[in-house]
């Protein structure tokens, strides 16, 4: 059996209240996987305790096989972590931002240019290379992120609502950079409220409610599981409205 890229198993995290609870999901390599939820449901916390940026109460993550906890290092080689905040240091330009990342990750300078000039074609920043991040709209900031993100050739992308602020131009282009990267083998995990994304580009959905997975699997299997033919608003709509009567 081949590794899965991710494989949690009974995540738990609390702040002022239980937030992921007993959490177990697992992730085929090359699989695009979606995860939905309310607001509020620990989409985010789930992420960052796989991204390594939150430590869990308990459980385990591999990344992999890599576990995340007790070689964070080599977890993160493998990793990218895309946040709805884009954070791109104005004073830089997408170009010296890319050069910089590719320099963190001790690509040298020849080859550091040359991955920064492939990123900047492929999301569509040529136009903007070498001007100053820090007057950039919100969807630009998000894809100079974005291809921050991919400069170390990650196997496993985790973005957390990537399309949200950006027009149709730029979400289609980051929608086919994943796709193109999903088709070349990586795997991609996104939380995403734009439903018509999770039912068009996703190969299998999650759905988390009060930090629990409720529901999981292809479209088909979840209108399966709710008996009729549905839109994916209705079937998450109900299967939020059952996991809140369940709890
Ligand atoms: N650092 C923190 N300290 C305290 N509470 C937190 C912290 N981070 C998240 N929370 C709380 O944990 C809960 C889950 O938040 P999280 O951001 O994971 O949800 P989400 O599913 O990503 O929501 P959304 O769809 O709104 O982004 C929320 O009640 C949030 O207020």
């Amino acid at each position: 059996m081949t590794v899965p890229a991710l494989a949690i198993s009974r995540l738990t995290k609390s702040f002022d209240r239980p937030v992921v609870v007993d959490l177990d999901l697992t992730i085929r390599a090359g699989e695009f996987y979606a995860l939905l939820g309310p607001n509020g449901a620990g989409k985010t916390t789930i992420l960052r305790m796989v991204a390594g940026l939150l430590r869990p109460d308990a459980g385990d993550i591999a990344i992999f096989g890599i576990d995340a906890q007790r070689d964070p290092v080599a977890a993160k080689r493998v990793v990218a972590w895309v946040s709805d905040e884009p954070m791109v240091y104005d004073r830089l330009t997408p170009m010296e931002y890319l050069e910089f990342v590719a320099g963190l990750w001790q690509i040298d300078g020849r080859a550091a240019q040359a991955k920064a000039n492939e990123l900047i074609d492929w999301l569509g920043l040529r136009p903007h290379a070498n001007d100053l991040c820090g007057g950039f709209s919100k969807g630009m900031l998000q894809k100079v992120a974005l291809a921050g993100a991919l400069v170390h050739d990650p196997q496993l992308i985790i973005l957390d609502e990537p399309l949200t602020g950006l027009d149709a131009g730029s979400a289609r282009q980051v929608k086919d950079v994943l796709l193109d990267k999903v088709r070349s083998g990586v795997t991609v995990i996104m939380t995403t409220h734009i439903l018509e994304v999770a039912e068009r580009m996703a190969e299998r959905i999650g759905v988390i409610s009060q930090g629990r997975l409720i529901a999981e699997g292809t479209l088909a299997d979840l209108r399966a599981r709710i008996g009729r033919e549905s839109s994916l608003e209705d079937i998450f709509l109900d299967l939020v409205a059952a996991g809140a009567e369940v709890a």
